[in-house]
């Protein structure tokens, strides 16, 4: 938790500022009694209306500034908290962004909004309740214990009593909330999960009849949730009778022992009245600063889930010194590159060479789960292998700055993805400055014109969050497109043409065979019919190379290739 503190350093006058303010208020406030009692004692008691005017009149002016200073310092420390947690959120979410595909799968897509929302909000909580309570409750407290004590020294002995009953209340319901209040962040997260889940997959959800599990699952969840909120409020509701108990019980025994004393002669009314006053600016003071206290745990344990995105080292890191190839041609090569992803118990892809030219086209075709996508995903670094070297121009690619890396590959990934925005501005995701004629030429090479223009907007036309207003050919398309206008030297296309019929698919690839020259192009596919004509084929089995070649050596060498082509040559006869 002060780790994060430490980002409020901007602030340090404004939180300077504020402090102040409370410091200043807290005298105001501790001042008025005393006021008080002087108009009771030496004005009512005399009939004096002088001095209640200019006592009453001093009064009015204290609580004034007093008023002044608290609503300064609460709008300086709204601001400052509100500040706080979107620097925070910044940082986080810049932080998440370099993870590595590994790191996000650690965490966890749910936890990571959790994190980036819910608990950043209760750090900001508890740093707002700190700015408006830190000077001003243990002012009041101790102030409090020092004015009432020099009003009356033998009734502060009440004080003296009630004060440790207070601390034992607020002990042990601190005690059985605190824990709660630290659970409550990880049952959240099991909520955001399953939330995520049952909107994500609402298609498959309602085509498999399982919108009541899914009810259910959200259910408990929803319910665990509740119940571990409903015990911490039960728990936290209880403070307050507790207190006000004590409180009440408090000013019955002093009003007691104090009216003992005024009858005696030792005390006088207006000073048992501020002596009241300021019994009751201690115990609330007590009461906030227990208030703070009790979340401040909940705080810390969503500090330290913030801490641990923050402090986690992104294993994907630029090389040092970065290293830049002289010529970029698009050069791909692997020497026997290795690669498995944590847990697995072996390989996704193991003793992986071969060489992808620039003008060539290099396809990788194999059965499901042989490691296609894996092989395309370690060239713009998403994961970094465990042994052997990728280089890309020569260079080794862990060398590289990612960002230098990246800008010379456009990949259109397996599972099309879309931003919410218009046709044109996702096709211009790939190259920010690209101009309308770019971008009509990278959809009429993706074979995107002729439903682009069929939609009633064209190439203004909103797709919505997720894509989900496009086909998914339409979108496979779009994203080609987005990647085109980039103009990369080496294109990945992995597997994203599955959803488009032979024909279009036929099109879109005579169209590309142009665009892609001098460039070097990865294709992965699962039909042999979209990478006969390829440079090179490398057949993938179970992780390894089973075969490299064209299309007619292969089907003399290799057995995989042959029977994944008589496979689907079978298929399509029987079609
Ligand atoms: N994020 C991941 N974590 C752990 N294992 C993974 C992950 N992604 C893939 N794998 C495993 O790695 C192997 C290769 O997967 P990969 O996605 O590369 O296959 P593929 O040939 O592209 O398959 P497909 O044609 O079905 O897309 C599979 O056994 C898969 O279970």
């Amino acid at each position: 938790m002060l780790k994060l503190l430490r980002l409020l350093k901007p602030y340090t006058i404004s939180v300077a500022v504020v402090l102040v303010l409370m410091f200043w208020q807290s005298l105001s406030q501790l001042y008025l009694p005393t006021l008080m009692s002087d108009i009771v004692d030496n004005g009512i008691v005399h009939g004096d209306i002088n001095y209640i005017l200019r006592v009453g009149g001093l009064m009015l002016l204290v609580a004034a500034a007093g008023t002044a200073a608290a609503v300064v310092a609460g709008f300086l420390s709204a601001k400052i908290a509100a500040s706080f947690g979107q620097v925070l959120r910044s940082k986080v979410f810049a932080r998440v962004e370099s993870f590595s595909l590994n790191e996000f799968n650690q965490i966890g897509t749910a936890s990571l909004i959790t994190r980036t929302t819910n608990d950043i909000t209760q750090v900001q909580q508890v740093v707002l309740m700190m700015l408006r309570l830190a000077v001003r409750a243990p002012m009041l407290a101790i102030g409090g214990i020092i004015m009432a004590v020099a009003k009356d020294a033998k009734l502060s002995l009440v004080i003296v009593v009630v004060i440790p009953v207070l601390a034992v209340a607020i002990f042990i319901i601190a005690g059985k909330g605190v824990p709660l209040f630290k659970k409550m962040q990880a049952k959240l997260d099991q909520l955001n999960l399953v939330l995520r889940e049952g909107l994500t997959g609402i298609r498959v959800i309602r085509a498999f009849n399982r919108i009541d599990y899914e009810q259910k699952r959200f259910k408990d969840a929803n319910l665990d949730l509740t119940d571990t909120a409903v015990r911490v409020n039960a728990i936290m509701a209880a403070l307050m009778p507790i207190m006000m108990l004590i409180l009440n019980l408090t000013t019955v025994a002093i009003i007691w022992f104090g009216s003992i004393r005024i009858d005696y002669g030792h005390m006088q009314v207006g000073d048992l009245m501020a002596f009241i006053q300021y019994v009751m600016q201690i115990m609330f003071s007590l009461i906030m600063l227990s208030m703070l206290l009790m979340n401040i745990p909940r705080a810390s344990a969503s500090a330290a889930r913030i801490n641990e995105l923050l402090d986690m080292v992104p294993e994907i890191k630029d090389g040092e010194p970065v290293k830049s190839a002289a010529v970029k041609s698009g050069l791909v090569e692997f020497r026997n590159v290795t690669y498995s992803y944590p847990g697995a118990a072996k390989p996704a892809i193991s003793n992986i060479s071969f060489t992808a030219k620039p003008g060539e086209t290099t396809a990788i075709i194999g059965g499901t789960g042989s490691g296609k996508s894996t092989l395309v995903n370690l060239i713009p670094r998403f994961y970094d292998i465990d042994s052997g070297s990728i280089l890309v121009d020569g260079v080794d690619i862990r060398e590289m700055a990612q960002a230098d890396l990246r800008s010379q590959i456009g990949l259109v990934p397996q599972k099309a993805v879309l931003f919410s925005g218009t046709i044109a501005d996702n096709i211009r995701y790939g190259k920010e400055d690209a101009t309308n004629e770019e971008i009509k030429h990278a959809a009429e090479v993706a074979q995107a014109t002729e439903f682009i223009f069929g939609m009633k907007d064209g190439f203004n036309t909103v797709i919505a969050q997720g894509g989900t207003n496009v086909s998914g050919g339409q979108k496979q398309r779009l994203a080609v497109a987005r990647t085109l206008v980039r103009k990369p030297k080496i294109f990945i296309f992995d597997d994203c043409f599955s959803a488009l019929d032979f024909k279009t698919e036929a099109k879109l690839r005579t169209a590309l065979k142009k665009e892609t020259v001098n460039a070097t192009v990865l294709m992965v596919a699962q039909r042999v019919n979209s990478i006969m004509h390829a440079d090179q084929i490398i057949v993938l089995d179970e992780g390894q190379i089973a075969g490299i070649g064209r299309h007619k050596e292969l089907l003399r060498s290799c057995r995989v290739y042959r029977e994944i082509v008589t496979s689907q040559l079978a298929e399509e006869e029987s079609a």
